[in-house]
């Protein structure tokens, strides 16, 4: 038979009419970034359109003009959120490790993407603080305990725990956290 849908369905192709946002929210340090990477990695050796939106990288291009207050954390994430809503409805798996410090701006995205039918994986990467400020893997808390930096999340800036996450990843006392998200992503039908 020469219709491709029909072809690629019987070759096992692992396509996705929908896609999904799975957000990775946690610490600096928690493993987000890490995390993302690795599943992204994953999906693509199953042939899955996959893009990774890293907050570090994103604000350099989409909110540049964003710094860390509460009203600029949450602009940024909220138009994060409307980038990955774009791609998912097209059918990519979006894996987000933004921070995402605030309940409320988090809300907005979850309901974005509900309103249009289109899943809102909340992943909270809960490594603890103690763990992440031994990692400081870009020196943020020690810039922040010699004060050239302030407002640092989890520090002396807030971070609101989400209160019923899809999946709750400690990477330092859970050694499988990426096997444990792929097996949650493959039972929700994202993977
Ligand atoms: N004050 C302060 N607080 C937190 N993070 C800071 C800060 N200043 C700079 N950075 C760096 O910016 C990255 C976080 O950007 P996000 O877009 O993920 O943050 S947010 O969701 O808007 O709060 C964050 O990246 P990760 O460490 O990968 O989380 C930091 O590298
Ligand atoms: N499961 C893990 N076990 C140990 N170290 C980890 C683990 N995941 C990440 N890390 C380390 O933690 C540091 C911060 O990870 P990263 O993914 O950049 O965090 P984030 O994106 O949350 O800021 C990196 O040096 C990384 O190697």
């Amino acid at each position: 038979m020469s219709g491709g849908i029909v072809e690629q369905e019987s070759q096992g192709s692992t396509s996705h009419r929908f896609g999904a946002t799975v957000w990775l929210t946690g610490l600096p340090s928690a493993g987000k970034s890490t995390l993302a990477t690795e599943l992204a990695g994953r999906a693509r050796r199953d042939s899955r359109a996959v893009e990774v939106l890293d907050g570090d990288d994103v604000r350099s291009w989409l909110t540049p003009d964003l710094g860390f207050s509460r009203e600029d954390r949450d602009a940024n994430v909220v138009r994060v959120g409307r980038v990955a809503h774009l791609l998912a409805r097209n059918g990519v798996l979006v894996l987000v490790p933004v921070i995402a410090p605030y309940v409320a701006s988090r809300e907005v995205v979850r309901e974005l993407h509900e309103q249009a039918g289109l899943a809102f994986v909340e992943v909270h990467v809960s490594t603890s603080l103690e763990e992440c400020q031994r990692r400081d893997a870009k020196g943020l808390y020690a810039r922040q305990r010699s004060r050239s930096l302030s407002g640092l999340t989890g520090v002396d800036d807030p971070y609101e725990i989400p209160p019923a996450p899809a999946l709750r990843l400690d990477t330092e006392t859970m050694l499988d956290a990426a096997d444990v998200l792929e097996t949650k992503l493959r039972a929700l039908g994202h993977l």
